[in-house]
């Protein structure tokens, strides 16, 4: 089986990438040297670069081992606030950042074309998410602890990619390459050492990241054990992994479709963590050729897919309010598993209300799962809220079963938001919100200025998606 023959490689890999690991980081932590042009002259000074590979910075488990080594920004020698404000600066020198990761990506596979296995076949999503995450370190480069701390859960996370450290030495190289080509003749030794510091900074804490994960496997084998196709563009996924898969109820992971080796995609694991290793997925086709539309049209039990570490803290659990749970779409995912979770662990007393917001009445696609478990548990309140409903808003009640009725309200288009707003006064409660981003947004102003604390509302980072 492919699981357990597995097991003595992914031993020795895991010993294979811990020395390298400590080794790089002794490096990095040493004292910088004055600049010396690095990458291009191809002897791979101290460490390097930075994401070669998918995900962003995100709300993720605190795991982070990385702010333990990566917070002192290039050994404290030197400050990350003047880096700052010497890439701003010079910015306009290496940017669009599209360009310049374009370059960097040719260069790289040009002077080592078996990286390029590494990477999936279509590099748009790649090279925008690299683009997004330039834009994050440059931006928060003045605040090492929180960076080094998303850095950390991208080290951890980019074990599941075979990335090496040897592998950002070639991002390095090929980054100083794409900066000296951007910049031509206003090229100069400060501006590259200041992002080469950034990078080496980003890389320490990523190795300690994933340093600290070491004893985790780098992804979860997963085999396809149900596969239901609720509405044509939507399917509700069962995997079963061979190894406990420890995610909490809200947390999300990525997943890795054979028909897309190396592309990994974010969903929500829909259900509540169970004894028997099944995860739940929720994924909506959203256009061709991707991860989605595998996922929904083109997979069967039996397939095999890999999953990622979880990620992302969308439900604390030191907090013991009522809750307000909003859903959009199958942004319900995480809130089914939250009160799945609930259903065997609540807080006495605690009440919860559920807003799922769909399209149409049609696209309530779990609505008979919920209502189920709504209607043998009086602590929980569901109140859909479909977009066509002629009345306008809440589209039934509570464990209504197919869902009718409705609340009154706006006449046409989005309505979740507004019928959250009016249902009543949620100023005390604990909010989470999961769904498209525009949803998510509107809620949440809508929450906080009825006086809702924004610390008390709740939602993964949209980057991360
Ligand atoms: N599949 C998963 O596991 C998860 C998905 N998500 C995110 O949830 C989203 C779900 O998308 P769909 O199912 O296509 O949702 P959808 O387009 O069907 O919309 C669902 C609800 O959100 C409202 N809405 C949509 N866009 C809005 C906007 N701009 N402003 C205000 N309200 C808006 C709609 O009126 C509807 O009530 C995706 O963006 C996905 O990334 C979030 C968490 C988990």
């Amino acid at each position: 089986m492919e699981i357990s023959s597995s097991a003595a490689s992914t031993e020795y890999d895991r010993l294979i990438a811990r020395h390298h690991a400590m080794r790089l980081r002794r490096q990095i932590l040493a004292p910088a040297p004055a600049f010396q042009a690095p990458a291009v002259r191809g002897a791979a000074v101290r460490g390097s670069a930075v994401p070669g590979a998918a995900s962003g910075p995100g709300g993720v488990p605190s795991d982070g081992g990385a702010s333990r080594g990566g917070a002192l920004y290039d050994g404290a020698s030197c400050d990350g606030a003047a880096d700052q404000r010497l890439i701003l600066s010079t910015l306009g020198l290496v940017t669009p950042f599209a360009d310049l990761i374009d370059h960097l990506y040719r260069f790289m596979f040009l002077r080592r074309p078996y990286l390029r296995s590494l990477f999936p076949a279509s590099m748009e999503f790649q090279q925008a998410h690299l683009e997004r995450m330039f834009t994050y370190l440059v931006e928060h480069l003045d605040r090492p602890a929180e960076l080094a701390d998303t850095l950390g859960r991208l080290g951890r996370d980019h074990r599941k990619l075979g990335v090496r450290p040897v592998h950002y030495e070639a991002f390095e190289e090929a980054l100083c390459a794409a900066i000296r080509h951007r910049a031509g003749s206003q090229w100069n030794e400060e501006l590259e050492a200041a992002w080469v510091r950034m990078l080496r900074f980003s890389v320490g804490a990523m190795v300690a990241g994933a340093e600290s994960a070491l004893t985790e496997p780098p992804y979860w084998h997963a085999v396809v054990v149900g596969h239901d196709r609720r509405r044509p563009d939507v399917a509700v996924l069962r995997v079963r992994t061979g190894e406990p898969y420890p995610y909490r109820a809200g947390q999300y992971g990525t997943v890795e479709h054979p028909l897309l080796p190396h592309t990994w995609r974010q969903y929500s694991m829909g259900c509540a963590p169970r004894a028997d290793n099944e995860v739940e997925f929720h994924v909506r086709r959203t256009g061709p050729g991707g991860v989605s539309e595998a996922l929904v049209e083109r997979t069967a039990v039996g397939d095999r897919l890999r999953l990622g570490p979880p990620r992302g803290s969308l439900m604390p659990a030191d907090d013991t309010r009522d809750l307000l749970l909003v859903a959009g779409g199958t942004g319900l995912a995480p809130m089914k598993a939250i009160v799945e979770e609930l259903a065997e662990h609540r807080p006495r007393g605690r009440r919860v209300h559920l807003f799922v917001g769909a399209r149409d009445r049609a696209d309530l696609y779990d609505w008979p799962a919920l209502s189920e478990l709504g209607g043998r548990k009086p602590w929980l309140e569901l109140i859909p809220v479909a977009d066509d409903d002629p009345a306008g808003g809440a589209a039934g009640g509570a464990a209504g079963g197919a869902a009718g009725g409705s609340a009154g309200g706006a006449a046409g288009g989005r309505r979740l938001a507004e019928a959250v707003g009016r249902r009543g006064d949620w100023s005390d409660h604990l909010a989470c919100v999961s769904g498209p981003a525009g949803m998510v947004d509107e809620v949440r102003t809508r929450l906080v200025a009825a006086g809702l604390p924004p610390a008390r509302v709740h939602h993964d980072p949209v980057l991360g998606r």
